[in-house]
C-alpha cells in the first residue's frame, strides 16, 4: 500500500484528492492537514465522505508526513517548497498541486507569483506532471510540479501538431478558455460569490496570466521553436468544468494532412485522452468529476479549430496529480480513476 499525506485537506482540490483516494485500492490514507480545522473528523465537514475516511484533519506535522511515502500539497503557492527538502531528505516523495515546481526559471516564478523561491536547487529535477509527456520521467520522480488548470487543456490541445512540426503559424495561437468557478478555489471572495459570479460571463487576466509563462515555457520544449501564444482566460457560471477554444493557422503542409486523424492516432492509447468523432462537439458535463479530458478538431479552411473540455478539479488538478502518483509509483494509471462523469 502507497502511504499518502495530503496538505490542505479542505480545500476544493483537496477533497477531490480524498474522493478519489478514498476509492483508490492501492492508497492508505494517513495523514489530511488543515490548521483551521485541527482535530476537526474529515467525514464531519465532508459527509459524502463518511464511511470512506475515519481520518481527522490535524495540523501540518513533519513527523506524521515524514511517514508518508508520498505527499500531496492542495497548497497556495509558496506552500510546498517551504517543506520541499525536509521531506525529499526523509525519502518522501512530493506532488505539489500548485506552481512551485512548474516553471524552471526563478525568474519567472518570482516575476507572476510575487514570492522569492526558497529552493531553486530543486527545480532541476521537478518533474512537469503531465503523463501524456512525461510518464517515464514520473517513474523515478521525487518531485513533481502538477500543471495548472488552463495548461493541462492548452497544451494537450496542441501536442500532436507541436510534436509533429511545421504545421502550423507558431506565432499565432490564440487559446480562448472558461473556467468554472472552483478554479478559484474555496475561498470567500467578493467575485466570487453566487451574486458576482452567477448569471454572469466575464474575461479576467487579459493583461496577463500567471498560466501565460507556464504554457508557452512547456509549448516551446514540445516544438523547440519560439511559440507565441494570445491566452485570454474567462470565468463562467458554473462550479466545476473548463472549456478552451485554441484556434491555429495551419501551413501548406498542416492542409496536407488529415488532422483529425494526427489526433487519433497520438492519443489512441491515452486513457485519459478522448479525441472526439469527426462533427461531434464536446461539453463540460461529458467530463464532469471524471479524469478524461476530451478534444474536438474542427478544420475550416486554413484555421483548425480545437475544443477541449475537462473537468478543472479532476483531470486540471487532483485526477492528474492521481494520475501522476500512479505513474510514479508503477500502477495502471487507471488505478482509481475510472469514474464516468456525473450527470445531469
Ligand atoms: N481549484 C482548481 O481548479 C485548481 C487549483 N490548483 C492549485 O491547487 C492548489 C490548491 O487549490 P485549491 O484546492 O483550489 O485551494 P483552496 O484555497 O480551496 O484550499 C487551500 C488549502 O490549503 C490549506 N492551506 C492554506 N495555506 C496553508 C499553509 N500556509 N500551510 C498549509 N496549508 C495551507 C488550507 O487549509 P488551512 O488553511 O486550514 O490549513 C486549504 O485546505 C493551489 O495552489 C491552486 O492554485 C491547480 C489546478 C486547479
Ligand atoms: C477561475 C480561476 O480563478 N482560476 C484560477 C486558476 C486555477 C489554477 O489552476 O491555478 P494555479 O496555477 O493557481 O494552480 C485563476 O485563474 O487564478
Amino acid at each position: 500500500m502507497i502511504k499518502v499525506g495530503i496538505v490542505g485537506g479542505t480545500g476544493y482540490t483537496g477533497v477531490e484528492l480524498l474522493r478519489l483516494l478514498a476509492g483508490h485500492h492501492q492508497v492508505q490514507l494517513q495523514a489530511i492537514t488543515s490548521r483551521k480545522e485541527d482535530g476537526v473528523a474529515v467525514a464531519d465537514m465532508f459527509p459524502s465522505l463518511r464511511g470512506h475516511v475515519d481520518l481527522a484533519f490535524s495540523s501540518p506535522d513533519k513527523a506524521a508526513l515524514d511517514r508518508c511515502d508520498v505527499v500531496f500539497f492542495a497548497t497556495p503557492h509558496g506552500v510546498a517548497m517551504a517543506q520541499a527538502r525536509e521531506l525529499l531528505a526523509a525519502g518522501v516523495r512530493i506532488i505539489d498541486l500548485a506552481a512551485d515546481f512548474r516553471l524552471q526559471d526563478t525568474a519567472v516564478f518570482e516575476q507572476w507569483y510575487g514570492m522569492p523561491h526558497t529552493c531553486p536547487e530543486l527545480l532541476s529535477e521537478a518533474v512537469y506532471g503531465l503523463p501524456e509527456i512525461h510518464r517515464h520521467a514520473l517513474a523515478k520522480a521525487r518531485l513533481v510540479g502538477n500543471p495548472g488548470c488552463y495548461p493541462t487543456t492548452v497544451q494537450l490541445g496542441l501536442l500532436p501538431l507541436l510534436e509533429k512540426g511545421g504545421l502550423i503559424d507558431t506565432q499565432h495561437i490564440i487559446a480562448d478558455c472558461k473556467s468554472g468557478v472552483s478554479g478559484a478555489g474555496r475561498k470567500a471572495e467578493l467575485p466570487y460569490l453566487l451574486t458576482e459570479a452567477g448569471d454572469n460571463f466575464k474575461a479576467y487576466g487579459v493583461k496577463g496570466h500567471r498560466h501565460h509563462p507556464e504554457i508557452v515555457e512547456q509549448l516551446q520544449k514540445i516544438a523547440g521553436v519560439p511559440i507565441h501564444l494570445t491566452f485570454v482566460p474567462h470565468l463562467v457560471p458554473m462550479i466545476r468544468g473548463m472549456f478552451s477554444t485554441l484556434y491555429v493557422t495551419l501551413t501548406d503542409a498542416g492542409q496536407a494532412i488529415d488532422c483529425h486523424a494526427l489526433y487519433a492516432d497520438r492519443y489512441a492509447n491515452e486513457p485519459f485522452v478522448d479525441v472526439l468523432p469527426k462533427g461531434m462537439l464536446p461539453d463540460t458535463r461529458s467530463v464532469r468529476a471524471s479524469n478524461m479530458l476530451r478534444i474536438a478538431v474542427h478544420q475550416q479552411g486554413q484555421q483548425l479549430i480545437l475544443l477541449v473540455v475537462q473537468d478543472n478539479l479532476t483531470k486540471g488538478a487532483a485526477g492528474q496529480a492521481v494520475q501522476v502518483m500512479n505513474a510514479m509509483f508503477g500502477l495502471p494509471e487507471t488505478t482509481g480513476l475510472t469514474g464516468i462523469a456525473v450527470l445531469p
